[in-house]
C-alpha cells in the first residue's frame, strides 16, 4: 500500500535542489553523517568553530546541532549557529545525545532547546529524559521502547512548538497534533554507531526543501531510513557489511520506490 507521494517528491526535490546542510556532530559520528547526506543527495558542511558557525549558519539551507561528543569549547558555536538559524528563520534540528549523564549535557541542552529547534530527533530514552522523566537509557544507546516515548514526546512537541521524531524499532513523529508510526529498518541498525546521528542529518536536509511543513520533512527522512535499511539488511551478513549496503540503498533509491515501499500508518 504506496504511502503518501509527497515523500517520494521531497526526495527528487532533495536531490534536484542539493541543500547545503551545516551539520555541528560528534567526533564518532562527522564522516557517517557526511556520507549519507551525499547519498541521499544533499551537500553536507561539517562546520563547528565559534569563529564561523553563525556565519555558515546563514548561508546554509538548514542547520543540525548533535551534542554526542560535547566539549567546551563546540558549545559556543552550537549557540552562535543556533542563534542565527533562529534569526534568519532557517530550519535547525537538534539531537540531544545522552543529555541525561551530566549537569553539562543537560544544561547546554537546555539552552539549545531554549533557542527554538524546528525539529528533535532523539531515541527514546533521550526523548523521555526531555520530558523530565525517569529514563533507561545506557549514555547514547536507548533503554526504552519507542511506545514509552511517544506520550513525552507529544507533550514536547505542544511545549516547544516543535516537530519530535523518536526513532527505535517501530519510529514515531509528531508536530502536537499529526502524529505517525514508520514500520522498517532493521536490527542490525543500532548495531552501526551513528545512524540515529546521520538521521538527524537528514531531516535537516529534507527540512530545506520543505521548510513550511516539517512535519512531513522528518517524516520523509524516517521513511527514506526505513525503506533503505529493510533493503540493505536483506543482503547483510552483519554490521560491517550493512553499513557501507545501507549507504548505496540510500543512494539508489528512487522517489518512486521510496512512495512504494515506506510503511506508515498515520494515527
Ligand atoms: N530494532 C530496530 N529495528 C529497526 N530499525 C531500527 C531499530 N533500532 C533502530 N532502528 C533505526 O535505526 C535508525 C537510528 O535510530 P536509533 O534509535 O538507533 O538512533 P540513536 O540511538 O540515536 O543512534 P546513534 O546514537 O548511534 O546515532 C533509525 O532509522 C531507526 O528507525
Ligand atoms: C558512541 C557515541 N558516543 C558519543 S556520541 C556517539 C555516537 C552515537 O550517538
Ligand atoms: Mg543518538
Amino acid at each position: 500500500m504506496p504511502s503518501s507521494p509527497t515523500l517520494g517528491s521531497l526526495l527528487a526535490k532533495l536531490r534536484r535542489e542539493r541543500p547545503l546542510v551545516q551539520c555541528i556532530t560528534n567526533y564518532v559520528a562527522m564522516n557517517t553523517a557526511a556520507n549519507v547526506l551525499l547519498a541521499a543527495g544533499a551537500s553536507p558542511a561539517m562546520v563547528h568553530a565559534e569563529a564561523e558557525a553563525a556565519g555558515f549558519a546563514r548561508l546554509a539551507a538548514a542547520l543540525t546541532i548533535n551534542i554526542g561528543t560535547l566539549s567546551p569549547s563546540w558549545v559556543e558555536g552550537m549557540r552562535g549557529a543556533a542563534k542565527a538559524a533562529q534569526t534568519s528563520g532557517k530550519p535547525w534540528v537538534l539531537d540531544p545525545v545522552a543529555h541525561f549523564v551530566s549537569p553539562f549535557r543537560r544544561d547546554v541542552v537546555a539552552e539549545l532547546v531554549a533557542l527554538s529547534p524546528t525539529i528533535i530527533r532523539g531515541n527514546a530514552s533521550e526523548i523521555i529524559a526531555l520530558a523530565g522523566q525517569a529514563n533507561h537509557g545506557s549514555g547514547a544507546d536507548s533503554g526504552d521502547s519507542v511506545a514509552a516515548a511517544e506520550a513525552a514526546a507529544r507533550e514536547l512537541a505542544r511545549r516547544h512548538k516543535a516537530v519530535i521524531a523518536v526513532t527505535g524499532e517501530i519510529d514515531f513523529v509528531t508536530d502536537g497534533a499529526r502524529a505517525s508510526h514508520i514500520y522498517g529498518g532493521s536490527p542490525l541498525m543500532p548495531q552501526v554507531t551513528a545512524l540515529g546521528c546521520s538521521l538527524t542529518a537528514l531531516i535537516g536536509a529534507f527540512a530545506a526543501v520543505s521548510p513550511d511543513d516539517t512535519f512531513t520533512a522528518s517524516l520523509a527522512a524516517l521513511a527514506l531510513f526505513a525503506v533503505a535499511g529493510e533493503r540493505a539488511a536483506r543482503s547483510a551478513a552483519g554490521p560491517g557489511s550493512f553499513s557501507w549496503q545501507f549507504l548505496d540503498a540510500l543512494a539508489a533509491l528512487t522517489p518512486e520506490a521510496l512512495d512504494a515501499e515506506a510503511r506508515i500508518v498515520d494515527l
